[in-house]
């Protein structure tokens, strides 16, 4: 038995809702921007292997990749279940830059525990699943935060609820929507974006924050697109990570003046992510961005759809 699991790219925050809201997206040129794990028989208890574009970014040790200790969350879990593990050869595809804000650990991190958990034929149920999918991503950025893995894993836009046993739940959104995503090729450690943070915020910060994450979800709720866009704001860490990312001042302005619905930073960035409802306006922005947001051949912009589907199952070979 083998199975390959791909997880898509990820928005954190979505700008308005810090630690709290996520997407999840792909291009709708068909391009695989995510990650993929192959689970295949093994000879022995646990290998890696690791290929991709982006698997000379990967840390040299194979035990300090976030894979291996997916690994040993979940057999740490199936023991707890009495639940055989089996040898495992398990194939990392790093198709997604590091310190990019499109969730590239959380992309690692759903694609094995998913592919881990299908080999074994689902012992994991999905609440299960996204815990330690949770685990892995603060282990890796220091503090536990589900908006890449759940958006990741289960698609959409989600909103990390943590109550009642709950994980995350789906916001409806607007099928019309497309989200330009604009990498630039630089790495802002995800870390150390969330360590230039202020430990406490001011009061009319606080409201704000409030008005616009309640307004953003009600405005899902109800289907007032033109309002949920006014509500993409952000005054928790836009403010103080903007001096991480050169040219994003400029790059928002152009993209507002072009058409665009709104722009924010991709999960602690350097991404970008611009929302339009017309594809002639998002390709234009598109191109500008590849242009003048761009700085090196890493690099790369696409014109994405939330991906309602998460991680997903493309076959039994790479
Ligand atoms: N499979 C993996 N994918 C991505 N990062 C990994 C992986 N395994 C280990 N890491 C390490 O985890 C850290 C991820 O950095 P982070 O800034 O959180 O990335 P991102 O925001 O793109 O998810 C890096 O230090 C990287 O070397
Ligand atoms: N809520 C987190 C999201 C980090 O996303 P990443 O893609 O940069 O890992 C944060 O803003 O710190």
């Amino acid at each position: 038995m083998s199975v390959v699991v791909y997880a898509p790219a990820s928005i954190g925050n979505v700008s308005v809702g810090f630690d709290v809201l996520g997407a999840a997206v792909s291009p709708i040129d068909g391009t695989l921007l995510g990650d993929r794990v192959l689970a295949a028989e093994g000879e022995q208890s646990f290998s890696l292997n690791c290929v991709g574009a982006f698997v000379d970014k990967l840390p040299k040790q194979a035990e300090e990749n976030i894979v291996y200790r997916c690994w040993q969350v979940f057999a740490r879990e199936l023991d707890k279940k009495g639940v055989a593990l089996k040898p495992v050869a398990l194939t990392l595809e790093k198709n997604m830059p590091i310190g990019s804000g499109l969730g590239s650990s959380a992309c690692s991190i759903v694609a094995a525990l998913d592919a881990l958990n299908r080999f074994h034929y689902q012992p994991l149920d999905e609440t299960e699943l996204l815990a330690l999918m949770g685990e892995m991503e603060a282990e890796i950025s220091g503090s536990l935060h589900y908006d890449n893995v759940a958006p990741c894993y289960l698609g959409g836009l989600q909103f990390m609820v943590e109550e009642l046993g709950i994980i995350s739940q789906s916001v409806p959104c607007f099928d019309d929507w497309y989200w330009v995503m604009a990498y630039p090729g630089i790495k802002v450690p995800t870390a150390e974006a969330r360590a230039i943070l202020p430990s406490q915020y001011r009061r009319q910060d606080v409201i704000a924050h409030g008005r616009y994450l309640g307004g953003f979800i009600h405005a899902c709720h109800s289907e007032q697109p033109a309002l949920a866009a006014k509500m993409i704001k952000d005054v928790v860490a836009e403010p103080y990570r903007e001096r991480l990312l050169p040219g994003f001042g400029n790059a928002r302005q152009y993209a507002l003046e072009a058409g665009a619905l709104a722009s924010g930073i991709s999960g602690s960035g350097p991404t970008m992510f611009t929302v339009c409802d017309d594809l002639e306006v998002a390709k234009r922005i598109a191109r500008w961005l590849q242009d003048h947001y761009v700085q090196n051949e890493e690099g790369f912009v696409h014109v994405c759809r939330l991906d309602g589907q998460g991680s997903k199952v493309t076959g039994s070979e790479l």
